[in-house]
């Protein structure tokens, strides 16, 4: 039976990891890229781990490797205490005891959702690991984990988006396999359902304790749904952290601008001040470097902005979001910044930023970036 976990998740980041990937490096042909590049990783028991970053950065090729799809040139990776693959050893991917959901669902059309979900133990089956009794009882349980019960004769075409895909992840669990990979299993979906759906995805996952790697390009999702993320840029992981750490304390700019979407502000040192169009910042313990030059990071959320007709920001625009307004504010280099805050103020008026120190980052940079040479050349 898929039993729910009775083992609490802190105590399951104490067992050995259950995947282990070291320095694996992929590429396609002889001479291209690497599409991964000495990447390093590992995943606990019961846990969810997202792999984030944008597209061609190389997601795909390592949720490939994992499951075995793909040959990486080097490196090693271990399942369940197990070497998958290291030099002059290869398990095939029918033997890795991984469950795959794809973007696309992948069900079979002439095939109703009980024989899809079939489909997916008669590996196990032919391997006479599971009797025909014990192939039905594992499918009408996968079926009802994913809350299909009752639709099990109908085609996928009878089925919505969101239930297809609850179909391929039910066929992905039934064989009770040790890892999970997830593949932009989302993307397909609108975003109502998508919303939802990302939700009972991981309470089914958590539910019976299974570990997860889902690929996607969407950091909202990522934050949403994951115990930790990975951060990828062309074929390297760049951070691997709890989606606060990655939040918080991103490792880079990278990181920074592509999680959290935040305002980099060109700065340039003044004696004990950071120099920026938008106005000075006190070097204190958050902005302390050896650098002269670099960018001011500040989160939308926490740029906080005041009516100054004398101030250097214009509110361009403004778009209502429900909870709060996002404002689009011009500095006086064309630059944009973005800001998220409940109070409505006025397109065309003048503003002023405030930020609490303690919120802000720093990126040092070459001189050339600096403010004052982007504001000369805006
Ligand atoms: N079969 C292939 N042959 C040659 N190059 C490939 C192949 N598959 C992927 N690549 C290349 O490897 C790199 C990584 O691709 P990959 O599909 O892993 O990225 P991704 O992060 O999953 O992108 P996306 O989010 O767009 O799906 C890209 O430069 C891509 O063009």
């Amino acid at each position: 039976m898929l039993l729910k976990s009775e083992v609490p998740p802190t105590q399951t980041l104490q067992q050995p990891p259950i995947l282990r990937l070291e320095n694996i490096t992929k590429r396609y042909g002889r001479s291209g890229p690497n599409a991964v590049e000495a990447a390093n990783l590992q995943l606990h028991k019961g846990e969810l781990l997202s792999l984030l970053g944008p597209s061609g950065c190389g997601k795909t090729t390592l949720l490939r490797v994992i499951a075995g799809f793909e040959r990486p040139q080097q490196g090693v990776i271990e399942l369940e205490n197990q070497t998958v693959c290291a030099a002059g050893r290869w398990i095939a991917p029918e033997h890795r005891g991984v469950g795959i959901v794809f973007q696309d669902y992948a069900l079979f059309p002439h095939l109703s959702v009980a024989e899809n979900v079939l489909f997916g133990l008669k590996p196990l089956a032919r391997q006479g690991c599971l009797s025909k009794s014990a192939c039905g009882q594992r499918t009408q349980e996968a079926i009802a984990l994913v809350g299909l019960s009752g639709l099990e004769q109908r085609y996928p075409h009878e089925l919505s988006g969101g239930q297809q895909q609850r179909v391929a992840l039910a066929r992905a669990l039934a064989p009770r396999p040790s890892l999970i990979l997830l593949d932009e299993p989302f993307s397909n979906l609108d975003v109502q359902v998508r919303l939802y759906l990302r939700q009972e995805v991981r309470d089914i996952l958590k539910s019976i304790n299974a570990s997860g790697i889902f690929v996607t390009h969407d950091q909202e999702e990522a934050l949403a749904i994951s115990d930790r993320m990975a951060v990828m840029r062309q074929g390297q992981l760049e951070q691997v952290g709890t989606p606060e750490e990655i939040y918080r304390q991103p490792a880079s700019r990278f990181v920074a601008e592509f999680v959290t979407q935040a305002n980099f502000i060109p700065a340039q040192r003044r004696g004990q001040l950071w120099e920026t169009e938008v106005g000075q910042f006190e070097i204190s313990t958050s902005l302390e470097t050896e650098a002269d030059y670099g960018e001011i990071m500040i989160r939308q959320e926490d740029l906080q902005i005041e009516l100054d007709e004398q101030a250097p920001l214009l509110v361009r625009d403004r778009h209502f979001l429900g909870r709060e307004y996002k404002y689009c504010l011009k500095t006086p280099s064309n630059r944009m910044l973005h800001a998220r805050t409940t109070a409505r103020l006025p397109v065309g008026a003048r503003v002023r930023a405030a930020v609490t120190q303690h919120q802000l980052r720093f990126f040092p940079t070459a001189p050339s970036a600096a403010y004052g040479k982007a504001a000369s050349a805006a």
